[in-house]
């Protein structure tokens, strides 16, 4: 069976979208569905299955599937986001997740947590400790994603939205992550400083293959020096909101 994907059609709204460390800017609606469209048709080039969230127009950050589910083979942890205007956005991802099947688990309050800020590699779960993810909410993380032999472990985001606003990982494992907003580069045994803000985000599409961003041109340029294939996709109008490739979708099986 192919690798399937999350992800969910941007909202109209999606120029009101929350904002943390970005000034707001004018957002193109239009162009934003021609990039998310654009996003998808990557995602189906590298071979994967897109499953669509049914869409949320009245939820402006609906696009950024991501972070409503935290999923690890047949489980689906259904978060609760640290801002609320974006809890409404869960449910649909759960009726879908439920629909194909998924046994469902919740991070439930006092706990919050965002799926931008897991990041996994290998048998270890980094999550983001910052401004939507607390530590009750990695505790829970931690209790349900056990059974997985997943070691979870909280790290301290003070200078990006989310963890992995800040890094991601290579296929090989090696963490990647602009210096500025990665609170300590020493968390993760390889790390790779990385030029560009935009150059942090690496969806992994296949052993040698990256999807990026075509913000980051240079870091594009490193990646492929180290034999990387990179597919690189104009996301602006979502980087505008202070989204990353990683947030557009959620792999599955
Ligand atoms: N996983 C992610 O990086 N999500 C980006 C969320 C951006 C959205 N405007 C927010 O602030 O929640």
């Amino acid at each position: 069976m192919a690798t399937r994907a999350l992800v969910r059609r941007p909202s109209p709204r999606l120029a009101d979208g929350l904002l943390t460390h970005l000034d707001r800017v004018p957002v193109d609606v239009d162009l934003a569905r021609e990039q998310w469209a654009g996003y998808v048709a990557a995602l189906v080039g590298a071979g994967w299955e897109p499953v669509e969230v049914p869409p949320a127009d009245d939820c402006p950050d609906a696009a950024f599937v991501e972070d409503t589910v935290v999923v690890q083979d047949d489980l689906a942890v259904i978060t609760l986001p640290g801002a609320p205007q974006r809890r409404p956005e869960t449910a649909g991802t759960e009726e879908t997740l439920a629909g194909l099947g998924y046994r469902i688990a919740h991070i439930e309050a006092p706990g919050t947590l965002d799926g931008g800020d897991v990041l996994r590699s290998g048998d270890t779960c980094w999550v983001g400790l910052g401004g939507r993810t607390n530590r009750a909410g990695v505790d829970q993380l931690a209790a349900l994603l056990a059974p997985a032999g997943l070691r979870v472990v909280g790290v301290p985001v003070t200078k990006a939205l989310h963890l992995k606003s800040a890094v991601t990982a290579l296929p090989d494992g090696t963490v990647v992550g602009h210096e500025p907003v990665v609170d300590d580069p020493a968390t993760w045994p390889t790390f790779l400083g990385v030029p560009e803000g935009g150059g942090a985000h690496v969806v992994r599409l296949a052993d040698d293959t990256v999807l990026m961003a075509t913000s980051a041109p240079r870091t594009r340029a490193l990646f492929e020096e180290r034999g990387l294939r990179v597919v690189a996709v104009d996301i602006s109008e979502f980087e505008k909101l202070e989204g990353c490739v990683t947030c557009l979708s959620v792999r599955l099986r």
